[in-house]
């Protein structure tokens, strides 16, 4: 038998079940192996009778004392049965299930399992599983896989076939002994086997260790490959720095942090050293970015090149865009801007597409409007996604497809924790923005609860009055009767409305509005026609109105750390101390402690190393959705031990024996032969 056989060859297993296999993206005798089972059910000594009600499965063992009573309630068939031990008593039932009548008799003794409740003082089971001694005995020494089944496959079935598929495949090891001694794996065909039927809690831990060990070493193995071929693509575009760059520095109303320095001149010996780029920016909210990405656009352009920057959101891209137009007229840069987002007409974007495919224009800005199919771009030799893990991983293909070859700047404002950064961004060269501009005072915080909200109002009609602006924002958009205690963007502003003196203009936004609508708000806001918005976290990345000093977070206990952060972010961002209110609305006495690690903290990574600890990674930044965490075993949280482990040992193999020639590597190459086409394409990441 060979991994790479069909399931089919398994007996048992015909065209009709392969199908159903095929549901949960099985098809092969790997495939099978490789589908962990999502839990495990302990079977555990049995119980009496008199100590069986509750919330959790039990074995009992039962004389059945009754005969099957099966009756029909309209379109539901009840079958019941009377069984007892020397403890006591209770009924079994059983639903749809006519033809129970003549298995189930009187006198027979099952091990039954399931849950039992009490109901009008008699104990029910309810649809019990039954055993015979024999059958219990057996199960009972192994701890029974769960696997996630599709509608027609059994637990049953599959247990079966990945049985006779364990039981039929050898196993060859692949890890040299003393690899396996050192990182104390337990050898392969163990694992496999233990992790489908452990025999005990600990040969399970042991079992998935060593899955990890292997998933976490391909995809180091890959990423290394792939950190080559990256690093030795040669550019097909010679770009030479010009004196316009050097200008616009000059005029610019402040200088640089050092911190920005130094990531311009990576990104500047990137571009003019004749090999493709592949740079990550990661800068914390706030510590100048944007500027980055104009100087790497204008350089490009100035080289009669084009380049094109994707935001995530429509206000996002619209202001980049604006801000470059006032650049470019302030300063008479060689650019020539273009927006390209949904909400132009369309008649508008055929225009604007004509001439970008003619090159009238040398620098796009837009939203994934940028990457449709329709755009042909005329020489684009530059891409930049800004809040590069919000896109989706077709729509970064696509944008990387638009060019030849084109050098790839990644502008992240998501401090991601190390072992994040290393899977996510771990074939990018990586430049730290760690520093924010000199005249920045820290945001001041408070945490507080509902109680305190007239103080926090008083606050903010303080604040207002000086001059300065505000946001609040919240969970909803609008009232919703299930989410009792959540406040939302419409109701909220109403009551604000009759709170704040009439001077002091309140207005609203969210993220269902239409896009013009959206952007009028927006640029009202940014010319300060309005005072307080309130808002959805539709805000939440990248837009920048400097005079806004205040933000009141209502119903904080419901986002995520690092998001609020993140949120956080748009103020503390002029020279003016800016001030954080989070509050709990949980209706507690006292807010969360949760809430207290913002109130301590300013810095993004610190934040985020917290929020990984106490939410785990699947849910930070939504990356359980974008279907970057594509390990099946690995956990980079519960496992960033072993991952850093297995880093520096694939490091160290590759360093010694880069293409795995020598003979004690030959098993480990033909394994990973095996396993690259199941692994993340950490390219499309
Ligand atoms: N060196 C600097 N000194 C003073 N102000 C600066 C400096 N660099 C940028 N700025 C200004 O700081 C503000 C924030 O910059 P920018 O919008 O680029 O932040 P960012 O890093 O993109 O943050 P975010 O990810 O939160 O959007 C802008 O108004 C920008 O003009």
């Amino acid at each position: 038998m060979q991994y790479t056989d069909n399931i089919t060859s398994l007996k048992g297993i015909g065209e009709k079940t392969a199908g159903l296999f095929h549901k949960l993206n099985i098809t092969t005798l790997y495939d099978l192996i490789t589908f962990f089972p999502r839990d495990y059910e302990q079977f555990g000594e049995r119980i009496p009778v008199s100590q069986a009600a509750g919330q959790e499965p039990v074995t009992l063992k039962l004389t059945l004392t009754g005969d099957y009573k099966y009756r029909k309630f309209a379109s539901l068939g009840v079958g019941t049965i009377t069984a007892a031990d020397e403890s006591g008593q209770l009924v079994i039932t059983y639903y749809n299930a006519p033809y129970l009548k003549n298995t189930l008799k009187r006198g027979m003794s099952y091990y039954a399992h399931g849950k039992v409740r009490t109901e009008k003082n008699r104990i029910q089971m309810d649809q019990p599983k039954l055993y015979t001694e024999e059958q219990y005995q057996t199960l009972m020494r192994f701890m029974q896989p769960k696997y996630a089944l599709t509608k027609g496959l059994s637990a049953h079935m599959v247990s079966k076939a990945v049985s006779m598929a364990l039981a039929g495949l050898s196993f060859a090891e692949y890890l040299p002994e003393d690899i396996r001694m050192e990182y104390q794996l337990s050898d392969i065909g163990k694992a496999y086997r233990q992790i489908h039927f452990p025999e005990d809690y600990e040969s399970l831990i042991l079992a998935r260790k060593r899955l990890a060990f292997d998933e976490l070493f391909s995809f180091f193995m890959q990423l290394h490959r792939q950190k080559e071929i990256t690093k030795e693509t040669p550019s097909a575009f010679s770009l030479l720095e010009t004196a316009d760059t050097g200008r616009l520095l000059e005029a610019l109303p402040y200088k640089l942090t050092k911190a920005q320095m130094r990531t311009w001149q990576e990104i500047k010996d990137d571009l003019t050293g004749g090999i493709v780029m592949n740079r990550l920016v990661q800068g914390d909210v706030g510590s100048g970015k944007t500027i980055l990405a104009f100087l790497s656009l204008l350089l490009v352009a100035a080289n009669g090149c084009q380049g094109a920057m994707m935001a995530p959101t429509e206000i996002l891209a619209r202001q980049h865009y604006e801000e470059l137009c006032h650049m470019t007229e302030a300063y008479h840069l060689p650019v020539k801007p273009v927006l390209l987002t949904g909400s132009v007409s369309a008649a508008e974007k055929k225009k604007r597409c004509a001439g970008i495919e003619k090159g009238d224009y040398n620098v796009v800005i837009g939203t994934s409007a940028l990457i449709q199919e329709k755009v042909v771009y005329q020489k684009l030799v530059l891409v930049i996604t800004d809040e590069q893990h919000r896109f989706g991983v077709r729509q970064r293909e696509a944008f990387l497809g638009k060019g030849e070859q084109a050098h790839v700047l990644v502008m992240s404002a998501t401090p991601i924790p190390r072992t994040l950064a290393i899977i996510l961004y771990g074939d990018m060269h990586l430049s730290l923005v760690d520093e924010k501009p000199a005249d920045r005072l820290p945001v001041k915080n408070c945490v507080i609860t509902r109680s305190d909200h007239k103080k926090a109002v008083s606050f903010l009609i303080k604040e207002t009055q000086a001059g300065h602006q505000a946001y609040v924002i919240c969970p909803m958009v609008e009232e919703n009767e299930d989410m009792e205690g959540v406040a939302d963007v419409i109701s909220y502003t109403a009551a604000l409305k009759k709170e704040l003196p009439e001077q002091i203009r309140v207005t609203y936004l969210h993220g269902r509005m239409r896009p013009s609508e959206k952007d009028r708000i927006m640029e009202a806001y940014l010319n300060r026609n309005i005072d307080v918005l309130v808002s959805t976290t539709v805000i939440e990345v990248g837009i920048n109105v400097p005079n806004a000093t205040v933000m009141m977070i209502e119903n904080a206990e419901r986002f995520g750390l690092a998001q609020l952060h993140q949120l956080r972010g748009r103020i503390g961002r002029g020279a003016a101390q800016s001030y954080c209110i989070f509050v709990d609305g949980s209706g507690k006495d006292s807010p969360s402690e949760r809430l207290q690690v913002l109130n301590k903290s300013n810095d993004g990574f610190y934040i985020a190393e917290e929020d990984l600890k106490m939410r785990g990674p699947g849910d930070l930044f939504g990356i359980r959705q974008s279907g970057i965490m594509n390990f099946k075993v690995a956990d980079i949280y519960q496992d960033s031990s072993l991952l850093m482990q297995v880093r520096k040992l694939v490091e160290d193999l590759l360093m010694d024996d880069p293409d795995l020639t020598a003979k004690e590597h030959e098993s480990i190459r033909g394994w990973l032969s095996l396993n690259f086409g199941n692994l993340v394409d950490f390219r499309s990441i």
